[in-house]
């Protein structure tokens, strides 16, 4: 008995000594930090009670009600790690414009696997990899792409016209295979017929998985996540996703698309620099996840803001029928004439931007919103929030307006309060690729059918999931035209 005191009486008193000294050698962390607004919370636990309750679906939404208007950063602690959070427009852009802000937190990002592509990786992997890949989305391989969005929206309308029967169908199902097929097509030279396939489903599945591996830090370690039902599920999930590659990767061996030299595909294989099979794994993992998913939850959430304001719809419907005035394909051209979709296109990205929040991590001590910083803290930017502030948008910023996009009323605007691509070196690179096929699919959808549905807009609530949902799906009627 004595000796199992003692053992407990050490160990006592060594983490008691561990813990000052951990204390002291980071004690310039904790005094920047105290000098940051928000609550200390629990010794050693911070806020991680204030969540013991909440469901891991409404983590992310809960983490960014910390956020306060009248205060450019708000801090928590959740066990050692000192989380901020702000939705002031300019802490943001300074954030994705400093070279201290460009690192992502792992202990976030390692949930979405994929840990050598960009969404994941940092530093000089990170840089070599994104101006590689730059290539292909420049402007002239944007115009290159014009046919396969307009061949693959064709098929998507042509699908949808089994479903006129007034019966609502969630969109999301049609756009997002849409979406993917687009991606596969265009950019890996794989031509596969996604509708009816279960892929979309497969995805979907993974969301809640990828937020409790986020929310719990304990599947940090690799053993005991191992162990869990989570790892098993999203192992034979991914497995699909892996197989996919696989068979891009030998159609590529056996017939390259050697038209288009810089689409994705040809960039990872083909390059000087030499990507491994875990790098070209991981890149087209990142790309068809990122790609595909938010393409396809910010063309659902127009679809359903549409349905609810048949104004809206009209004003559109007016524009494309005044610029497609024949059958020929639609051009470059046109696209620039779609301003009135653009605005559309904008608002509702602004309301339901599927990156909602953002994660950064500080690589040395830096100036925000007036605090400075300490190196090591980790930054959740709420776009959401940035996006809905009265602050920004005025009384009215909850409600979707498409005209406050237009010229005149826009440059009122803080230019930095607009970002749902993010900034900065690490904006995303598929911003005007997905801005141009979203374009194309509304033209020829609403060339053909009228949306509506029964959700009421004051019902609708967002989920994050990572990437942020509309809870009540996208479901709408179609009607021909
Ligand atoms: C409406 C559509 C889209 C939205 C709203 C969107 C939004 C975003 C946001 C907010 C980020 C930053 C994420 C973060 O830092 O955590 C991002 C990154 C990224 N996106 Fe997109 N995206 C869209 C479409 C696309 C498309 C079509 C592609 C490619 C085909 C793509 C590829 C990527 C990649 C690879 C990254 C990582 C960039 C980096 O860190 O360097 N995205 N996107």
């Amino acid at each position: 008995m004595t000796i199992f005191l003692s053992l407990v009486l050490t160990l006592f008193i060594v983490s008691v000594i561990s813990y000052i000294s951990y204390r002291w050698k980071r004690r310039r962390f904790y005094e920047l930090a105290s000098k940051i607004p928000g609550p200390e919370g629990l010794p050693l636990l911070g806020e991680i009670p204030n969540f013991a309750t909440v469901n891991f679906k409404d983590y992310a939404k809960k983490l960014l009600s910390y956020a306060d208007p009248n205060s450019t950063l708000i801090k928590g602690w959740f066990g050692p790690l000192l989380m901020i959070i702000t939705e002031d427009a300019d802490c943001i852009h300074t954030l994705f414009n400093s070279p201290n802000s460009m690192t992502k937190p792992w202990y976030f990002y390692n949930a979405i696997y994929m840990d050598q592509g960009l969404l994941v990786t940092n530093g000089e992997q990170y840089d070599r990899h994104r101006k590689i890949l730059n290539k292909s989305f420049t402007p002239s391989m944007l115009q290159i792409f014009i046919p396969t969005f307009c061949n693959k929206s064709q098929i998507c309308i042509d699908h949808l016209e089994k479903h006129l029967d007034g019966i609502p169908i969630d969109i999301y199902d049609y756009v997002g295979t849409c979406t993917l097929e687009v991606f596969c097509f265009g950019h890996l030279n794989y031509d596969r017929d996604f509708y009816g396939s279960h892929m979309i489903e497969l995805i979907e599945k993974t969301r809640p998985l990828v937020m409790k591996k986020m929310f719990s830090p304990w599947y940090n370690f690799k053993p005991l996540y191992k162990l869990t039902s989570i790892s098993r599920q999203m192992e034979q999930y991914y497995q699909v996703l892996v197989d996919i590659i696989e068979e891009v990767k030998q159609i590529h061996r056996v017939s390259p698309n050697t038209d288009m030299k810089d689409t994705v595909i040809n960039v990872l294989m083909n390059s000087k620099y030499k990507f491994d099979d875990d790098e070209i794994r991981d890149e087209i993992a990142t790309f068809i996840f990122a790609g595909y998913e938010t393409t396809a939850i910010a063309l659902a959430s127009i679809f359903l803001m549409l349905a609810m304001h048949k104004d809206c719809q009209q004003k559109l419907i007016d524009e494309i029928d005044e610029i497609l005035t024949s059958d020929d394909e639609i051009t470059n051209e046109d696209l620039s004439k779609f301003t009135y979709t653009d605005m559309v296109i904008k608002e509702s990205l602004r309301l339901f931007g599927p990156g909602g929040a953002i994660g950064r991590q500080t690589t040395d001590e830096m100036e925000v919103g007036g605090y400075t910083v300490p190196k090591g803290a980790c930054f959740i930017l709420s776009v959401y929030g940035m996006h809905r502030s009265p602050k920004y948008w005025g009384n009215d910023a909850h409600l979707f307006k498409p005209e406050r996009f237009e010229p005149e009323r826009i440059k009122n605007v803080n230019p930095h309060a607009y970002a749902p691509f993010s900034g900065g070196k690490r904006i995303c690179p598929g911003f005007k690729y997905s801005i141009m096929f979203m374009k194309i699919f509304l033209a020829k959808f609403f060339k053909t059918y009228t949306v509506d549905t029964k959700l009421k807009y004051e019902d609708i609530s967002l989920e994050m999931t990572p990437t942020m949902v509309i809870a009540q799906k996208y479901m709408v009627t179609l009607k021909k035209r």
